[in-house]
């Protein structure tokens, strides 16, 4: 069977696209990757001549088949549509944090076991980064003390990253020890902030940052870099747009590919992200940026679509909202996952997940955590019945 053909008739059918799954193949459409996603992506000889054979007729997107990867593949229906002329981007790419963000901060230790089936579940989603855990001090975070247990213990699904958190040279070395293939620095645009949260100055995280990433791009492992309190800070109020634009051309400068701008204790609104934008986008291509955000003041989605309707096409989000920062007190969760597919899948923008599968990952850590989801969307589908 010339799968590679097949996968392009399905670009144009329904049909095709139903009785490929019928023969056990899910098609799965991504943008133009960077080349760590190729590389883990195309480990397979038939995954490179399915690539090699559609890139040339297809040029916005690549075609991968993987076998029997997903229960439910309705969820990759929507990426056959043709997406909507409304000048938002066609692709967004989710970054589940949930795992990481979201549980560094419950106060009671959650099992190992229940962190990797979290991770597991949601790697069946169609997300296409988990990030898994901090190498951290575990006198700082104890919550993410299992980092290494965490990552031995997680099945790792093709096209999913994995990234964890390594602040410095220490966690570097473990993280990769642990079997790490991504890693994010984090950095803050507020002094105050990173002397709590790191324990250093801006000038001196970025120091220690640098020697992480010359050391990952020796071993070819791509960083990630966050910039926190870029629409506030707990200790000083408001920040700069350009002070946060400075410090993520820093980290830009060093080497990330990609770097987040969290509103780490989600104080900003519309105008204040539009601001912030505006002025790191001066300073790095668009096609670098994330936003991260957290609800503490419900501007959560508001912000996110300010900043798609900017053109940013990468969001940072937590499964049933959980989340919050150790060194931030009083920022609630990050913004849900679930209320971000809503919004999106309601615009008609592709992301590759599937809202029903993220809910159900949201169901068991709720369970598992005996809390109630954050999720807007989750809350309504449970009152409506649509999850027992
Ligand atoms: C950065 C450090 C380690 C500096 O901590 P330090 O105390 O300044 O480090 P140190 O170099 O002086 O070493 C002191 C001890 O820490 C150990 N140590 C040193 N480094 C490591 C390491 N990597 N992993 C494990 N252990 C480490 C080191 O071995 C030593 O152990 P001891 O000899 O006392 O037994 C500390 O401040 C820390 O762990 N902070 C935690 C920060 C954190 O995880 N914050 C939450 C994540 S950031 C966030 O949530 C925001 C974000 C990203 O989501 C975006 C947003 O919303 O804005």
């Amino acid at each position: 069977m010339n799968r590679a053909g097949r996968g392009l008739e399905v670009l144009g059918e329904e049909a095709d696209y139903l009785s490929l799954i019928a023969q056990s193949y899910i098609i799965m459409i991504y943008p133009k990757p960077n080349c760590c996603e190729q590389q883990a992506l195309y480990g397979d000889q038939e995954e490179k001549l399915v690539y090699e054979e559609t890139e040339m007729v297809i040029k916005k997107y690549r075609i991968i088949l993987l076998q029997d990867q997903y229960d439910n593949p309705c969820h990759l229906m929507p990426y056959l549509k043709e997406p909507q002329a409304t000048g938002l981007p066609e692709y967004i790419k989710i970054v589940e944090v949930g795992p990481r963000d979201g549980l560094q901060n419950e106060k009671v230790i959650v099992p190992t076991d229940i962190k990797i089936e979290l991770i597991n579940r949601l790697s069946k989603t169609g997300l296409p980064v988990v990030e898994a855990t901090s190498f951290v001090s575990s006198k700082w975070v104890p919550q993410m003390a299992d980092h290494k247990e965490v990552m031995r213990g997680i099945e790792r699904h093709p096209g999913v990253q994995y990234p964890v958190l390594t602040p410095n040279l220490q966690g570097f070395h473990s993280a990769v020890a642990a079997g790490a293939t991504e890693i994010s620095v984090f950095g803050a645009a507020s002094e105050s902030f990173s002397k709590m949260n790191i324990n250093c100055s801006i000038e001196e995280s970025i120091e220690k940052f640098e020697e992480v990433a010359e050391a990952a791009r020796n071993m070819n492992i791509p960083v990630r870099g966050y910039v926190s309190c870029a629409l506030g800070c707990p200790y000083e109020g408001n920040i700069i747009p350009a002070k946060v634009a400075e410090v993520s051309k820093r980290l830009y400068s060093i080497g990330c590919y990609e770097i987040s701008l969290g509103d780490t204790i989600g104080v900003g609104t519309p105008g204040s992200m539009k601001k912030m934008l505006e002025a790191v986008m001066k300073e790095i291509p668009l096609s670098a940026l994330a936003v991260h955000c957290h609800d503490t003041y419900g501007q959560a989605l508001a912000n996110i679509l300010t900043a798609i309707q900017m053109g940013v096409s990468v969001v940072d989000s937590s499964v049933s909202g959980l989340g919050g920062c150790p060194y931030a007190k009083g920022a609630t969760g990050n913004v849900a996952t679930e209320d971000v597919l809503y919004m999106l899948n309601g615009l008609g923008i592709n992301t590759g997940v599937n809202l029903y599968a993220v809910m159900e990952a949201g169901n068991f850590i709720c369970t598992a955590l005996n809390k109630k989801t954050n999720s807007k969307v989750a809350q309504a589908s449970f009152n409506i019945g649509t999850i027992k």
